[in-house]
């Protein structure tokens, strides 16, 4: 292979022309940089420098592996890395210390959010809380926990409280997890490891993204090596979120890897045919892109799946082929046999797919709208919930319900644990956390959720969860609000 001299790959520092160095190899992305789901702006800001640091914060090495046949040019001669363009200074990714609260001043979850968005850099914040279209179903999720009130009981002797509930059958501390979200690179650099760690102190469960920074590889060894540590006391188990890639072949490999690593699920998200609108990710890519003389297009090619089986991940746009919109019901049935393991379906938003997933024989569904990120004025997972008792309640307690979306204390947990859910995940929360204090504020989130969790429980009249009821909490207004057919609001 060709060796290049610095001097060289420093002339090649614009659109009509763009090299980068990715470790030592040289790379021509001239073409890439209008496909580039984070956007062009922020490659060609590398342009003619040596973009290895900047790339890792984002993704594993292994994603060159996308880019058009014929992009790797050479190698760059070491003797001349001094004579690459110089990188632009990028914010820092995170400025622990300086000015952040200490991690027990965050005492309820709002804080952590309001710590990381004092020091995460605007795109990685943007990324985080961000939602689809105009953010009407991240607020649903948001407002349908109020909308639920307690009916608590007196003098229960509530000395004691016990926390636990298995999950798939796995026992657990506690009747929430860590929701998968991708790309943790871009929000702390020690990525998805960093969030195992605090899981792993902590016992709490995980369900790991396809959509990591890291691969699954490299996060179930994160995992291994911290378990050692703890002589495997730690009862944290990881799962698996499953993205359906477009390519059959490519989507067996990945359910291999998935089983080969240990994973304990799979959890299949199937409410992201396509991308969501991103509308801030989108917002900030234009931006990014005026700013150093370009204009970010739409490209029909980038919304739907097309022919390139990559791995998945959701920046603000979608790669093609990395997420399938072919995927139905049939499906089910090949990748049960690929997949000997329990599976759950995330993303059910109505009554008559809840009851489909059960007649389909799957052992888990989670009802969730994406953290609001996927379709406009979607359900809360609560309102599917309820719609779940009135039209299928033959199937709460057959299959485990999880839900998430919009949980921002552990107290509320218990609302969805009296209305029949298995377990509630946690997302924007714990990637906050992360963000701000890395493991050590994973760590305090949970410590948040369980108090307010087991003062819930005392507060509430529960020593166990399994003493939850439905008629320990009004859930009237979700209920009055509640889809109801066509015949049945005719006789009205
Ligand atoms: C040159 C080869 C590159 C390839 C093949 C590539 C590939 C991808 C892919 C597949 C995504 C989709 C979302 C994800 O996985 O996070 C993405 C998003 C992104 N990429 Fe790259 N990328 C490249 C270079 C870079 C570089 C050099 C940077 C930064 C310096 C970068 C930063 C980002 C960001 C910020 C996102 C959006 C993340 C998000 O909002 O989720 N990429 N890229
Ligand atoms: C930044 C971010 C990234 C996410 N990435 C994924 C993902 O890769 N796969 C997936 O199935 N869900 C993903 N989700 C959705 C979460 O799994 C979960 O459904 C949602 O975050 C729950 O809502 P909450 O953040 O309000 O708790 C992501 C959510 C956020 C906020």
């Amino acid at each position: 292979m060709d060796s290049i001299d610095g001097a060289h790959v420093a002339e090649h520092n614009s659109k009509s022309s763009c090299w980068i160095v990715l470790d030592s190899n040289v790379y021509d992305v001239t073409s890439f940089l209008q496909k580039h789901p984070g956007g062009a702006a922020i490659i060609l800001k590398q342009a003619g420098t040596d973009a290895t640091r900047e790339f890792q914060n984002y993704h594993p090495l292994g994603y060159v592996s996308i880019l058009p046949a014929g992009s790797l040019i050479g190698r760059i001669d070491p003797g001349t890395l001094g004579n690459l363009r110089k990188q632009k200074e990028s914010a820092p990714k995170v400025a622990h210390g300086d000015g952040l609260p200490h991690p027990s001043l965050c005492v309820s979850c709002p804080d952590f959010e309001t710590a990381a968005k004092a020091i995460l850099p605007h795109k990685s914040y943007i990324y985080a809380s961000g939602s689809a279209n105009a953010g009407l179903s991240l607020k649903t999720n948001l407002d349908d926990w109020q909308r639920i009130q307690f009916r608590p009981r007196v003098m229960r002797n509530v000395g004691d409280v016990d926390t636990r509930r298995a999950m798939l059958g796995h026992s657990s501390l506690y009747p929430f997890y860590i929701a998968p979200m991708g790309t943790l690179g871009a929000i702390h650099p020690g990525a998805e490891p960093e969030m195992v760690r605090g899981a792993i102190a902590k016992g709490v469960h995980m369900v790991v993204s396809t959509a990591s920074t890291k691969s699954a590889q490299e996060i179930m060894q994160s995992f291994a090596d911290e378990q050692r540590g703890l002589s495997d006391q730690s009862p944290t188990q990881l799962f698996y979120q499953y993205y359906m890639p477009v390519d059959r072949t490519k989507a067996i490999e990945l359910m291999h890897i998935v089983k080969k690593c240990g994973y304990k699920g799979l959890w299949i998200t199937v409410d992201a045919p396509v991308l969501g609108k991103r509308t801030k990710d989108r917002a900030l890519q234009a931006e990014e892109a005026l700013a150093v003389g370009m204009e970010e297009e739409r490209s029909a090619e980038w919304e739907v799946g097309g022919e390139n089986a990559f791995a998945p991940a959701m920046g603000g746009r979608a790669v093609t082929g990395q997420l399938s919109p072919h995927t139905t019901w049939d499906d089910l049935a090949w990748i049960r046999k690929v997949w000997n393991g329990s599976i759950v379906l995330k993303g059910i938003q109505c009554a008559e797919d809840a009851k489909l997933a059960h007649e389909y024989g799957i052992d888990g569904i989670l009802l969730s709208n994406h953290g609001g990120r996927q379709l406009h004025t979607a359900p809360s997972a609560l309102m599917t919930l309820c719609e779940i008792r009135t039209y299928c309640p033959e199937i709460i307690g057959k299959m485990e319900i999880f839900v998430d979306g919009g949980l921002r204390d552990g107290s509320d947990v218990l609302k969805a644990l009296c209305l029949g859910a298995t377990a509630v995940g946690v997302g924007r929360p714990f990637m906050y956390a992360l963000g701000a204090y890395g493991a050590k504020g994973v760590e305090r989130c949970v410590d948040v959720l369980v108090e307010e969790l087991a003062i819930g429980m005392r507060l509430l009249g529960v020593t166990a969860l399994d003493q939850l009821k439905p008629d320990m909490v009004n859930a009237t207004k979700l209920l009055n609000d509640m889809w109801k057919p066509e015949s049945f609001r005719n006789r009205l």
